[in-house]
């Protein structure tokens, strides 16, 4: 499914009243009727209900609401926010329809005190004052009205394509928007819904079809972001092939595994394994061979000559050696050593299979940026940073790394010609050619340590196995965040992750995958 901005919508919109020749009054109705079709869904004996609705087409899609429950025996408390010379023309078609059902109430007109008692009063409240129109600092009455409802309200809220007060394009809210306990929005998903603040205002998002033209119709009304969805890649989870051997689903090496921190590597090679691979080799410095051979039973070792530091006259063998792999990840509990920018060197020279590069390895990036000049561009490079790591490398502070989470992943994907994999809740997947991917799955459950080294296993494991790199990283940051689903919150451990990649990988394969 496309993710679109307000203006992607609007050219999508317009096309459909202009080219297909669709009144945008028909649009209007479908999306309050589809609206409605939700309210009832959940509430499906009348209730009590205050719309709020603005002068803009978000308010006009309110008083369609509006009638409807009305018609359905529904007790309507309709509000207008705003001014009636404002009303666009769809609305007020609308709005003088709504004028022959119900007495509407004009915020302009009455006390504060008479809205307030009709929020107190009601069951559901409808949220129609602004949508993908809104943009600037929220102005009154709308931040009182917000900030009031937020403060007293107990009703169920509805919001009408946005939760007034959240920016379409980059979920901003200056300074308060709606919370809402359920967002119903039109076509396509908007990137407000899930770019921070403003995704946590939305609820329970729910996309309706209103009859306009789909996203992708045409190359000029194809935009370059999606949600993450396994219709996209599930062709490449088919079973194993029955005359399989160890070398078919590639062999991945792990790079990483300083002192105090091998746990790292054995779970990235643990989760390697559980996603499929059939050969995993783990690499650490000598002096931490022995610590790590005590804790792993299925992966190899491989330790490079040095007591914690890169030897340079080692880099010959490190080519050779690297030769001998599908894919390679470097980071998992790597630490900081003595010739590390030399040793990454080596490897972005070396490597020429798909290479991830997380944890430490990119903290050594982002104080050498000029690294990256020695990756060959035909190579495929994959970076994993969390928002902090994403700061480092950008040199910026985390904060803003959050505030601006889509335009940052896009601009290290151009800087470092790399696929950027900025991780969190709505993990962003960014690639050098400008398109995004924003995945949707996950839990708290995620924000243990661990869970990064488990997501770069399965990366590289899906790569080694020759998966187009674009799906391959899909799917594994869907899986991933699946993973998280199905674990208690507060006490999984990585274990009870990778116990989940079996039935999460046979639900996903094309016979049994949502859609199919
Ligand atoms: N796209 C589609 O396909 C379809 C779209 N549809 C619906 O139309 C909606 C978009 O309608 P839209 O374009 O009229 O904008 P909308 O969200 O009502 O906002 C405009 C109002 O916001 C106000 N305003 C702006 N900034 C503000 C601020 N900082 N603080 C305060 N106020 C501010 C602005 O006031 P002004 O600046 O003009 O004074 C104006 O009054 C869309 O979300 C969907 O629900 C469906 O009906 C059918 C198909
Ligand atoms: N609240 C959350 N919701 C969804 N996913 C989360 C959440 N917190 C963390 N994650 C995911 O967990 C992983 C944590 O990675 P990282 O911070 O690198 O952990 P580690 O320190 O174990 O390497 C990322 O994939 C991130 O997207
Ligand atoms: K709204």
């Amino acid at each position: 499914m496309y993710l679109v901005t307000a203006q992607e919508m609007r050219d999508l919109e317009s096309y459909t009243i202009n080219q297909l020749g669709i009144p945008g009054h028909v649009l209007m109705e479908s999306a309050g009727r589809a609206v409605v079709d939700q309210i009832v869904k959940r509430f499906p004996n009348p209730k009590r209900v205050v719309v709020l609705a603005g002068t803009g087409n978000n308010g006009g899609d309110g008083f369609v609401v509006a009638r409807w429950l009305a018609f359905r025996g529904w007790e309507v408390d309709l509000w207008l926010i705003g001014s009636a010379v404002k009303l666009t023309s769809d609305a007020k078609l609308y709005y003088h329809a709504c004028e022959q059902l119900l007495s509407i109430h004009h915020a302009e007109k009455e006390s504060e005190a008479s809205l307030q008692a009709h929020l107190m009063m009601c069951d559901v409240i409808v949220d129609a004052m602004l949508g993908i129109g809104y943009s600037g600092m929220l102005r009154e009455p709308f931040t009182s009205i917000v900030q009031w409802i937020n403060q007293h309200a107990e009703s169920y809220i509805f919001a009408v394509d946005m939760p007034t007060g959240v920016e379409a394009d980059k979920g901003h809210v200056f300074p308060v928007a709606l919370r809402v306990d359920e967002t119903i929005t039109f076509n396509c998903p908007k990137w407000g819904h899930y770019l921070l603040p403003g995704s946590k205002y939305c609820g329970k998002l729910k996309v309706v079809d209103i009859g306009i033209t789909p996203a992708g119709h045409t190359k000029a009304l194809t935009p370059n972001a999606r949600l993450n969805d396994p219709n996209d890649w599930n062709m490449y989870l088919g079973g194993r092939k029955q005359w399989a051997h160890k070398g078919t689903y590639g062999h991945v090496l792990i790079i990483g595994g300083a002192k105090g921190t091998l746990g790292a590597v054995a779970m990235a090679g643990e989760a390697a394994y559980r996603m499929g691979s059939g050969l995993v080799t783990l690499t650490v410095p000598e002096s931490q061979h022995e610590a790590l051979a005590a804790k792993v039973t299925q992966e190899m070792i491989w330790s490079w000559p040095g007591k914690d530091h890169f030897l340079p006259e080692i880099a010959e063998e490190l080519k050779t050696a690297f030769q001998r792999y599908d894919a390679v990840v470097c980071g998992p509990g790597l630490g900081r050593f003595p010739g590390e920018v030399r040793f990454i060197k080596e490897i972005l020279q070396t490597v020429k299979r798909p290479l991830v590069l997380d944890a430490d390895a990119l903290n050594i990036l982002a104080e050498h940026p000029h690294l990256m000049q020695f990756r060959a561009n035909d190579c495929p490079t994959i970076l994993t940073p969390h928002p902090g790591e994403m700061a480092r490398l950008l040199r910026i502070t985390t904060e803003e790394v959050e505030r601006k989470r889509a335009a940052v992943a896009l601009q290290l994907a151009y800087q470092t010609r790399s696929v950027v994999i900025l991780k969190g809740r709505y993990t962003i997947i960014a690639f050098p050619d400008g398109k995004r991917v924003v995945n949707t799955t996950g839990s708290p459950a995620l924000a243990k340590a661990g869970s990064g080294d488990i997501l770069s296993g399965i990366i590289g494991s899906l790569l080694a196995q020759e998966i187009p790199v674009e799906s391959a990283i899909q799917i594994a940051v869907y899986i991933h965040g699946r993973l998280g689903e199905e674990v208690d919150a507060h006490s999984a451990l990585y274990r009870d992750l990778l116990d989940h990649i079996a039935s999460i990988r046979q639900l996903l394969e094309p016979t049994n995958s949502p859609g199919n």
